[in-house]
């Protein structure tokens, strides 16, 4: 008797049901708008953080920022070259932002991975790549047992940037600009629920300046970790 298993990498119901979820909650929101792209559901809202909380959370940064690793935990020398560190979800201002994601989102706390920052100086970058997981890699099914495939990635940009250190969509054709404060969603699944090519980004180098952002991904199933 063979056993169906749900390989993330494919069609699936329940991903497509998240995705209309959200998608329908944004667009019901007046201060959240979509930027129009035929190929990636990908939504803004400006001025989600306070100039106050932005400082908080980078404060926070810069106490914990660790060399930045790659998922895989492989060696990422110049592939993801910032510094990054999970927030504690303890904390009062994390946790308060968190919730806030979620209740934006119309997502549950329990799908949501801790929130992560990252600082980027000059001449840092994070190559292009995808946030849902690729089923053939070796950590895919540690990651069916702890919530599954990654379906929504939300994240807040915490400082102007002078130049560069934009968020590039190449299959897209746009880029993002960081903005303090601005909060930026977009669904890594496809309507029917299939990991979304289109999804592909990076965070261009920065020019001048400092770059720092929290990112938050979201499980099609409660995490686990
Ligand atoms: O810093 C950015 O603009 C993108 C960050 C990112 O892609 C990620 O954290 O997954
Ligand atoms: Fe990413």
């Amino acid at each position: 008797m063979s056993e169906i298993v749900d390989d993330g990498g494919v069609a699936s119901a329940a991903r497509a049901r998240i995705g209309e979820t959200v998608r329908a909650r944004l667009e019901r929101n007046p201060m959240v708008s979509r930027i129009d792209t035929p190929q990636l559901e990908i939504y803004g809202r400006h001025e989600f953080l306070s100039a106050e909380e932005c400082a908080g959370l980078r404060e926070l940064i810069d106490a914990g920022a660790q060399p930045s690793t790659l998922f895989s935990g492989s060696a990422n020398a110049d592939y993801r070259t910032s510094a990054s560190c999970n927030l504690s979800p303890w904390s009062p201002l994390v946790g308060g932002i968190s919730d806030r994601i979620c209740a934006l989102m119309g997502l549950a706390a329990e799908h949501g991975e801790t929130l992560q920052g990252q600082r980027y100086q000059p001449g840092q970058e994070y190559k292009a790549h995808c946030d849902y997981f690729p089923v053939t890699a070796s950590y895919w099914p540690a990651m069916l047992k702890t919530g599954g495939q990654r379906s929504w990635t939300a994240m807040i940009y915490l400082s102007p940037v002078e130049a560069g250190g934009e968020t590039h969509f190449p299959h897209c054709g746009f880029m993002v600009p960081p903005v303090e404060g601005m909060l930026l969603m977009w669904n890594n699944m496809e309507r029917d629920g299939s990991p979304n090519r289109s999804s592909l980004h990076a965070a261009r180098p920065v020019e001048r300046g400092t770059k720092y952002v929290v990112t938050k991904w979201f499980r099609e199933r409660p995490w686990t970790p």
